[in-house]
Parts: structure tokens; sequence; C-alpha cells
């Protein structure tokens, strides 16, 4: 199916064939992808491995006539993504690369948009992606919603102020693995706005390490004192232990169910002999972690930095789709050239459990652009913030105000899922 778009034309592929032998469209698709990102170079083996990862996914390319090989990409598709009190239905954009030698003529553009209008037609309120770039995506409507922090902890100097160990640890093997963290992971990222699901393929690139990352991976689950599973931790070598006699372990995901599920991962990361530092690329900025040690300053902090990036499709099904801790009704208009979120809208929140949200012709409290709006959505920035900066304009008094008590969510929004 062809699209034009911007002058371009924007090809749909679906991913065909199997694990052992993708079909042509899509391996190609996958090596010009690969390029782009100026990653390692695809193998066959590592080619029908990633097209595995993307059965069910939408792919995009842009062709030059006469060529086989895309000269941009885009791939997407439908996820969860938790929200105050509920989840929402996402179109998870990722892998837009443009071929180095054809970049700056609107590929990006075409395909993007193109997506986009796809996913709003078929009703998906929002689109969510993570980005290699801090300042592609605002002109997009796309506006930062969730950060994350890394940490650094000195094991050797964490002393955990509960006696423990407590519940039980177990080695996950790569076989069973998905089917042990899915349903953990599916728990735990209902406690974090912005959180999203993963796809059963996801599974195995996380415990192999994907194209990018082929040393050794180790997961470990743990259950309570009555059996349940409560969490699970992944974890690789990132510094090996025989060149400073100390390893440096770099953890890739860490779901914890229960306070002392996460509690207790943490205290085995600390309990491994050969290591005297575990690093995490993606914790939460409110990361719990210095409370559980004797002495916080076992662990070291860099960022915030921007995670998951934010575009509203459909103002009121995003805004129903959410819960909010206090009564009030307030108009938002929104500006957006694109026009999936522009217009007048009322958020009515005396319902606790039935939010409505829709247009209206009333005056406005609050006016904003569609990006800002995306950063406001789950509520991970306070809209008195904005409002200083000039992003929001709060047109009666107080409105600013009102909103950041609408919009506070129950725990801070993150997602510690790149994608
Ligand atoms: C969700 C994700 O997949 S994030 C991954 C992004 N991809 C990468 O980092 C891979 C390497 N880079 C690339 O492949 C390309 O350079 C891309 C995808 C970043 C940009 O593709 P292009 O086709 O050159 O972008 P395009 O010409 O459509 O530009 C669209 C707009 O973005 C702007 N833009 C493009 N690249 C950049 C950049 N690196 N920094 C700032 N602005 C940029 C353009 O100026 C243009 O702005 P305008 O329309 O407001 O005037």
């Amino acid at each position: 199916m062809t699209v034009p778009a911007g002058g371009w034309q924007v090809h749909r592929l679906v991913p065909s064939g199997t694990e052992g032998a993708p079909d042509a469209d899509t391996a190609t698709w996958i090596r010009a992808m690969a390029a782009a990102f100026l990653g390692p170079r695809p193998t066959p083996e590592s080619v029908a491995t990633q097209a595995a990862t993307m059965a069910g996914q939408r792919l995009r390319g842009v062709y030059e006539p006469g060529d086989t090989a895309p000269v941009a990409t885009l791939r997407s598709w439908d996820a969860r993504m938790s929200v105050p009190g509920g989840e929402v239905a996402a179109d998870a954009v990722t892998s837009i690369g443009v071929r180095a030698t054809h970049r700056r003529r609107g590929l990006l553009r075409a395909v993007l948009v193109d997506d986009l209008a796809e996913a709003a037609r078929a009703g998906t309120p929002v689109a969510a992606l993570t980005s290699t770039q801090g300042s592609l995506y605002e002109r997009f409507g796309f506006g930062v919603a969730t950060w994350t922090r890394a940490l650094r902890l000195d094991t050797r100097a964490a002393v955990f102020r509960d006696p423990g160990p407590t519940g039980r640890l177990r080695t996950l093997d790569p076989a069973g693995f998905a089917a042990a963290a899915a349903p953990l992971q599916d728990r735990a990222r209902r406690r974090h706005p912005g959180a999203m699901d993963r796809s059963a393929a996801s599974w195995t690139t996380l415990i192999s390490g994907g194209v990018y990352d082929s040393s050794p991976r180790y997961a470990v689950g743990w259950s309570d004192a009555t059996g349940r599973p409560a969490g699970y931790v992944v974890y690789g070598v990132a510094e090996g232990w025989w060149s400073t006699g100390s390893a440096t372990l770099a953890v890739h995901d860490l779901q914890a169910t229960t306070p002392e599920s996460y509690r207790e991962l943490w205290r085995h990361l600390c309990s491994l002999d050969l290591a005297g530092t575990v690093t995490w690329s993606e914790a939460s900025v409110d990361e719990p972690l210095p409370w559980l040690l004797t002495d916080p300053r076992a662990v070291r902090f860099d960022g915030p930095r921007e995670m998951l990036w934010l575009r509203l499709l459909d103002v009121p099904a995003a805004l129903a789709a959410r819960r909010y801790p206090v009564a009030d009704r307030l108009v938002l208009r929104v500006h957006d050239p694109a026009g999936h979120a522009a217009g007048t809208w009322a958020l009515d929140t005396t319902d606790p459990v039935a939010p409505a949200a829709g247009p209206t012709d009333a005056e406005a409290d609050v006016a904003c652009d569609a990006a800002t709006l995306g950063s406001l959505y789950l509520g991970g920035v306070d809209p008195r913030v904005l409002a200083r900066t000039g992003r929001l304009d709060e047109l009666t008094a107080g409105a600013a105000g009102r909103l950041a008590r609408l919009l506070a969510p129950p725990s801070v929004p993150w997602n510690g899922t790149r994608f």
C-alpha cells in the first residue's frame, strides 16, 4: 500500500515469514534501519531474530524509484500505557531512521505524519516514543512526559537497614524467563503512570541483549514467604572483575510489585562477591533505594533526563482514560496545527470514577499547544512551572493551580522501558 505524504510515497509493510526466514522486504527494511542507526552489521541470524520480534507490528518505508532498500523507516505497534487509575491504548513509535544521504528532506516528517494519521483514524488516543535526540519531536506535538535517572550503587558500602534476606531467590533461565517475568511486569507497571506494556517478543530481546549486546545476562526472581512471585531483576556485566578486581553490573530491568521484593532484589545485587558497583541507567526520578540503606551516599544519581514523549491524538478519549484526585470542571484550549488535539475541551471530574471530557464553547481556563498537553497528561510536570515559562497560558486566575491539583498523579510517572 502506498500513501503520498509530503511528496514522498510512504509504503506500509506487514512483517511476515518465520523466525528462520523473514520475508525479503522485512529483511531489507531491517538492514536499512540498522544503517541509519549506525548499528552493528546485520547478519542473517540477527535479521531473522529481529524480524521475529516484529510480528504483528507495522513497518513503514520510503523507497526511491527502482531501489528495494528504503531510505526512511518507521516501526509502530499497539501498546498499553499505564495512566493514573487505569491505562490507555497507545501507538508506540520507534525505529525512525533516514539514510545518511537523504537527511533533511522531510522523510522523518513523511513517515511520522503518516503513522500518526493512521493511529488517529484507528481511534488510538495517544502516541508514545522514546528518542535518540531531544529536539526532534516537539514539532510533531510530542511533549516529555516521564523522566529517568541513572544510579550507581557502591555495593560494598551498602548496608541494609532491615535484616535479611527474606523470601526466596531463584535463577530464571532464558527458556522460562518470559513466562515468569511477564505477569510481574504487568503488575508492576500499573504502579507507575507512563509505564508501557511489553510485547511477547520483547522478552527474548531483554534476556538475550538483542543485536546490540551479546554479553551474558542473568535473571533472578524473588518470591515471598508464601511462595508468591513478586519481582525480578535482569542484569549483565558492564565491566569484568578481571580488569579492576571488582566487576560493575548493569541492571537492564528491575520490576518489583511489593516493597519487600524491591528490597530483596537490591540485596541480591549487593551480595555478589565479585561485583563492587551496580549501575541502572533507567531508574525512576524518585528511586527509593537510598532509603533502604544506612548510608544513602552509597547511591549516586545522575539526571534526570527525559524518557517518554507523549502526543495526544484524541483529547477526550485520553482525558477520560485517566482518573483525577479532585472534583473540578476546567476548560483547556489546545493549539495543534496537525489538527489531532486542536480544540477547546471541557474536563469534568465531578464523578471520580467516570470523568467526562468533550468539546465545549465555554471560555477556556488555560491554553497550550499539543506538545505541552502531552507533557501535562500524566501529571509529571507542574502546570504552574509551564505557566512561568509561557508554555501554558493561565486565562482565568488560579487555573494553573487548579490544573495542578487535577492532574496530580498517585505516583511519579516512570517508564523503565526504552523502545
Ligand atoms: C522514535 C525514534 O525512532 S528516535 C530515532 C531518531 N533517529 C535517529 O536518531 C537515527 C539517525 N538520524 C536520522 O535517521 C535522521 O537524521 C532523523 C530521523 C533524526 C531526521 O530525519 P530527516 O528526514 O532528516 O528529518 P526531516 O527532514 O523530516 O526533518 C523534520 C524536521 O525535524 C528537523 N530535524 C531533523 N533532524 C534534526 C536534528 N537532528 N535536530 C534537530 N532538528 C532536526 C528538521 O529541521 C525538520 O524541521 P521542520 O520541519 O520544523 O523545519
